[in-house]
């Protein structure tokens, strides 16, 4: 489905950056972004990163989640994939071993801990180029589906209500039994997620082909994860990347740092499926996908809010 997107994408992207598929052979999971410009900005904030995580927990606890998603999340305190934590998980099985801080769009030097605080020009700087190349995205897209090329942008409005998130990642070192991320998708709409060389573990899954692949950073790009919002909006016809962080063999032992940006619908916008002609009008089709059954009322065909949505899975999220 994937490859369709950027067929669709490619044609109209400009040459200061293109697109790349990984690995070569399974074209249809996984996007990749080249020469975004973000390298020297992403590689700043990853000292920063690096700093924060080490400052002793009762510090970073001072800033916990809160309702609207902003703040610090303690290791093992997500639940990212319900189903197999609570059929598989034994007891000795440590799940979600990441620590993280969110950053909402809304979010000011005064929310935030001090050695963000001291670093927040960046921040705010990281945080609105990732939305912009998003939206860059979305129009992309828009166009490669022949709608309005500001169908999607539109209900992106930085300055509306909305959850787009910048996450500061990281895993500290682990066993081989441990799940770094147990496997989800995202909730928004495009995520951007940079990974630092030698940190591998992140890995999406191929419906098709029922397998794992391992996503290996790459120099100079950044991965591109298709959220639920853009799985409701074609139908399902654009499927949500599953995808899940482990400690592989060699980087165990390792802490690994990440950043992700995750551009989230307006919560008003109702993520009734487009009207495009590359859609079919029967639903049929697309519906048999059993992660958007667990989504999505099919039954009654009760389009389903971002801001419903974005609600729905941080409640099972923090459940
Ligand atoms: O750490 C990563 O590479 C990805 C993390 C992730 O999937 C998430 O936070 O949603
Ligand atoms: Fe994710």
């Amino acid at each position: 489905m994937l490859n369709f997107i950027i067929r669709i994408m490619t044609r109209e992207l400009p040459t200061t950056f293109s697109l790349y598929l990984l690995p070569a052979d399974v074209p249809e999971i996984l996007t990749r972004l080249k020469s975004h410009g973000l390298n020297d900005l992403q590689s700043r904030m990853f000292t920063v990163a690096k700093e924060y995580f080490s400052l002793p927990r009762d510090e970073k606890l001072l800033y916990p989640i809160t309702k609207q998603n902003e703040g610090y999340i303690s290791l093992g305190q997500e639940k990212l994939d319900t189903a197999t934590q609570q059929n598989q998980a034994g007891p000795k099985l440590l799940i979600n071993q990441k620590e993280c801080y969110n950053i909402l769009k809304r979010t000011t030097k005064n929310d935030v801990p001090m050695v963000l605080r001291e670093n927040f020009p960046l921040l705010e700087e990281l945080r609105w180029r990732c939305y912009s190349l998003c939206m860059q995205l979305l129009k992309y897209l828009a166009t490669g589906f022949e709608i309005n090329e500001n169908y999607f942008t539109d209900n992106h409005d930085w300055s509306a209500d909305g959850g787009d998130l910048l996450q500061l990642l990281h895993n500290p070192p682990t066993d081989k039994t441990a799940i770094r991320a147990g496997m989800h998708s995202d909730y928004g709409s495009f995520t951007l997620v940079f990974q630092r060389e030698n940190e591998s573990g992140l890995q999406v899954f191929d419906h098709l082909q029922n397998e794992w692949y391992n996503v290996e950073p790459c120099e100079d790009m950044c991965v591109v994860n298709t959220g639920d919002m853009l799985e409701y909006w074609t139908n399902g016809f654009v499927k949500s990347t599953i995808h899940r962080v482990m400690p592989l063999i060699n980087n165990q032992e390792k802490d690994r740092y990440s950043i992700a940006f995750f551009s989230i619908a307006n919560n008003p916008t109702l993520l009734t499926p487009i009207k495009s002609k590359f859609l079919v009008k029967d639903y049929q089709m697309y519906q048999k996908d059993e992660h958007a059954k667990d989504i999505f009322d099919y039954e009654n065909r009760k389009s389903i809010t971002a801001g419903e949505h974005l609600q729905m899975r941080l409640n099972r999220t923090y459940k």
